[in-house]
This record gives C-alpha cells, structure tokens and sequence, in this order.
C-alpha cells in the first residue's frame, strides 16, 4: 500500500520508524498517544512494517464491509495463532475449519441456548457475591478485574465444557489461568517486532513455555476425554456439539486438535474481554455516582427490597441502564482493542488511499469509538448515548466493540446476558467505594483491563433500596 499521502506521528527515525513514544508494554496506548491528533486515518512505520490504522467511521463503514475487506490475522493475534493455530478467533477467512467450526457451533450462541445458560451463570455470580460478601464482612478492598476473571473464567468453564475450575475456592488464580496467562505473554513478545533483546532474554523461559502449554492441553484433554468416557454428562454444551455434531452441509466434523484448540481459545476469547467490561464498568459508576445510583434504582426497581433477588432470564434484558452503562464502558475502553482487515481485490480507501489485494489495515476502536464526528465530548462517560433508540441516531460502523461482519464476536449475547446479570447482582447488593487515590491504568495482555482498581464493599441494608428508587424516580421527574 503506498502510504506517503497518509499522515505518520512527527519524529519518524531512519530505519527505527515511528517509534518515539511507543511503550512495548502497553502498545495499544502508547499508539494512541501517537495516532490521535492524526485524523481519521494515519500510518505508522516501525522497523519498516506500515501499520494503517483506521479511526474515523466513515472510513470504518468501508473496511467493515465483507465484500471488500475480509479478517486479516494481523500483528495482534498473532500471539494467538501460535497458541491455537486456526481456530475460530485466528482461522483466516478463507481457512476450511473456520467455516466448519462456525456452522457447528452457532447454535451454542442462539438466545434459547442463553436461556439454558442462565442458572449456570447466575450459580457462578451467586459465588462472586458470597466473595465478595466475606470481604466486605472484613472490610478488606478486593481486587476488581482479578475476581471478575474468576466470576468469568468459571462461567465459560461451566456452561461451555461442563468443567468446575473452583475459582472462587483458593486465594490463587487456577493453574489453568497462570499458565494460560504466561503463555500469552510468551507468544506476545515473541512475535513483536520491536523486541530482538527482549527475545533473547526470553529464550529463557522456553521450558516453561512448553510445561505451560503441556499444563494446558492436559487439562483440556482430560475433560475432553472424560466426556467421550460418559464420565461426565453429555450436554448441548460447546464441547458436545463439537464432540457430537456433522457439518450440516458437509458432514465433515471437527478433528481432535482443533476440537483442543476451540476449547482453549474459548477459554482465553470468553473471559478476558468480559472481565475487562465489568471492571471498566465498575470504574466509571464509582466516578459517576448519578450514573451509580440510576443504575442501582433499576436494579432495586426490578428485583426489590430483599437480599437474595433470583433473576429470571427476562429480566436481564429490562436492566437497560446497566446494559448503557456497559455499553458505554465498551465504548471509552473496548476491551478487544482493535481488528485487522484486508482488502479482498485492489481498491480505493476514502476514494483516495490505494489498497493491492492482500493490503491491511487495523481498525483501532478506542479512536473510532472517539470519533469526534460521531461522539460529541467524546472523552465524557455518558451511558444515556446507549438510550433506546439513541443508536439509530449514529452511523451504524461507529461502534464495534464486538467486531464486523461475519467474523464478529459469536459470544456477544453470551457475554451481555452474563455481564448484565453479574453487575445488576453486584449494585444490588453493594456499595462500591473505590480507593480515593486510584488513577485509572489500563494493563495491557490480549486484552485491556483496569489495573490495580480495588473496592472496599459495604452490604446495601433493603431501606436504602426504596429510598435510592424513589430519590431516581424524583430526578428522573425533575
Ligand atoms: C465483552 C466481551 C467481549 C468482547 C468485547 C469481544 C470482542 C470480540 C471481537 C472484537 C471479536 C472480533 C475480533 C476480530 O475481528 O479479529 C471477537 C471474536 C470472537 N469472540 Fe468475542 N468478545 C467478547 C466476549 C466473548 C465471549 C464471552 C466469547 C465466547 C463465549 C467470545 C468468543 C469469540 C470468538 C470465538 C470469536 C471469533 C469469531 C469468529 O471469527 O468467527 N467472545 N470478539
């Protein structure tokens, strides 16, 4: 792609590129730093690779169109692709076993297979309150992101492959979530292409890469293989379509490897991102206690004075306000950063960039979900933006925290039903109150979470319900 007539950050070096600035550590941020001011459109060039990012909706419609633009397995999930190979979050496009996996396990994404989900999800949220309970019993602050990865982990775990991790039965993430982690890292600085010396430092750790990766497998075949040994029960889950189900077209099923490498990477696709939105979303409600308090009186104004309310699968979509409130948090910090397309032919961006078949781009979505032409004051947290009706107002391609097209999110209903319920259930329950000190820091692996965000909690009393419900319904009539 010729990339001259593109606008590049200032302090370009011989050879290096547009480096200046760039942090290894938090490449997603540091990026933005370089890129915002740039427009719609910029490029970087580091160690002579061009990196297009896009960052403007008019010019995100074009690349989110599938007959143009296809998913491209670029810079970001490389590091994945080494791990689970082509899978369904890293098959390419046009790779057989992308197409395969996707026709089997669409029906473990319908909102029926949501509705056989539901008590699973809400028995691993029960566990999170019961946590969380204790801490606030003993007035320690408990860590935010590492307790929404246990609440999502265990639900993935249990609804996809019938598999209990105990995760909110030790103080220490599971070894599963430790080597899973380490591996991740692993694969991350090796394929950075910034990163020669801290390769070499790496080549260290290569024997245990290899033990982590063995750590994983075996667990994964061991509950793989305890199924096909009707040890376990046989379920509609994601492992018994896998385990069980033909292509409908072709009667092609998916071999053992891959059947491994689906397992692992719905484990790592189903629980990172999540945990990410929930912590973000408590973040923002503890700095905007309006927002906190209309959230709380739809939750009380739903399920009521008592402690222990049992959602019902059909209220979760009636939480609309909680569902803004993520919504929003998807918005300011999507916890998926970013998606890489190619052009499918030769083509013309913006009816002036020049693209050759095979050219690709990166769609960075903290800029385009920034995007001044969509979002006014767009650094303002503002969960009405997500207000019923309100996304008919906006070009469709301005907000794509869950991807485009045909390789968008398959688990976005999954992660909605699960984030909405565990959050109502938390703001029912609590009042968060944050550390008066904490600055926000995004940490960066895969995925982006909050940093060290730590709550103290204290149990709401059922007075304070109707109180906070009558105190929204006289703002509201204001
Ligand atoms: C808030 C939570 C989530 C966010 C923000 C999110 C975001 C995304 C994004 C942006 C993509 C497209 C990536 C690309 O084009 O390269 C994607 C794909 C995917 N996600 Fe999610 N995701 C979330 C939750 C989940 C959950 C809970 C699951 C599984 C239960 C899941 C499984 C997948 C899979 C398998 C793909 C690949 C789909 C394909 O290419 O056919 N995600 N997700």
């Amino acid at each position: 792609m010729d990339t001259a007539a593109i606008p590049h950050p200032p302090h370009r070096l011989p050879l290096l590129g547009d480096v200046v600035g760039l942090s290894p550590r938090r490449p997603v941020q540091s990026s933005l730093r370089l890129v915002r001011d740039l427009g719609p459109i910029s490029v970087r060039r580091v160690l002579g690779t061009d990196i297009v990012t896009v960052g403007g909706a008019d010019l995100a419609a074009e690349v989110d169109d599938d007959r143009r633009f296809a998913k491209h397995v670029g810079l970001g999930l490389r590091p994945l692709r080494l791990v689970v190979g082509d899978a369904l979050f890293t098959a390419e496009d046009g790779e057989p076993n992308w197409r395969l996996a996707h026709d089997i396990l669409r029906p473990a994404f319908t909102r029926e297979a949501m509705r056989g989900y539901h008590a699973t999800m809400l028995d691993v949220a029960r566990e999170l309150l019961a946590s969380w309970d204790a801490a606030a019993r003993a007035g320690a602050e408990v860590d935010v992101a590492a307790d929404m990865t246990r609440l999502t982990m265990e639900t993935i775990g249990r609804t996809g492959f019938g598999h209990r991790f105990g995760s909110f039965e030790h103080d220490r993430p599971h070894p599963f979530v430790t080597a899973m982690t380490r591996v991740l890292r692993f694969a991350q600085l090796s394929v950075s292409p910034t990163l020669v010396s801290v390769r070499r430092l790496l080549a260290g750790s290569a024997r245990r890469n290899r033990a982590d990766m063995d750590l994983m497998n075996r667990l994964v075949d061991d509950v793989i293989d305890a199924r096909r040994r009707g040890e376990t029960p046989d379920r509609d889950d994601l492992l018994g379509l896998m385990l069980r189900t033909a292509h409908p077209g072709t009667g092609r099923t998916l071999d053992p490897v891959n059947i491994r490498r689906q397992v692992i990477t719905f484990m790592v696709a189903g629980h990172e991102t999540t945990s990410g939105a929930l912590s973000f979303a408590l973040y923002h409600l503890t700095r905007h206690p309006e927002a906190l308090a209309r959230a709380q009186a739809e939750v009380d104004a739903l399920w009521g004075q008592g402690d222990d309310p049992v959602p019902a699968f059909t209220d979760i979509p009636r939480l609309r306000y909680v569902r803004a409130v993520l919504d929003e948090a998807l918005r300011l910090w999507p916890t998926a950063p970013g998606y890489f397309r190619a052009a499918r032919e030769d083509t013309v961006l913006g009816g002036r960039y020049r693209l050759e078949r095979g050219d690709w781009v990166v769609v960075m979505l903290p800029l385009l979900h920034r995007d001044p032409a969509v979002w006014p004051d767009p650094e303002r947290f503002d969960p009405d933006r997500f207000a019923p009706g309100a996304a008919r107002r906006r070009p469709a391609h301005a907000y794509r925290p869950f991807g485009t097209g045909q390789r968008a999110c398959i688990g976005r209903q999954f992660a909605l039903h699960e984030a909405v319920m565990a959050l109502g259930l938390v703001l029912h329950r609590y009042h968060p109150v944050p550390d008066p000190g904490y600055d926000l820091r995004i940490t960066e692996t895969l995925t982006l979470k909050p940093e060290g965000f730590r709550l103290t909690l204290t149990r709401r009393v059922p007075a304070e319900r109707s109180r906070d419900r009558v105190d929204a319904a006289e703002e509201a009539a204001r």
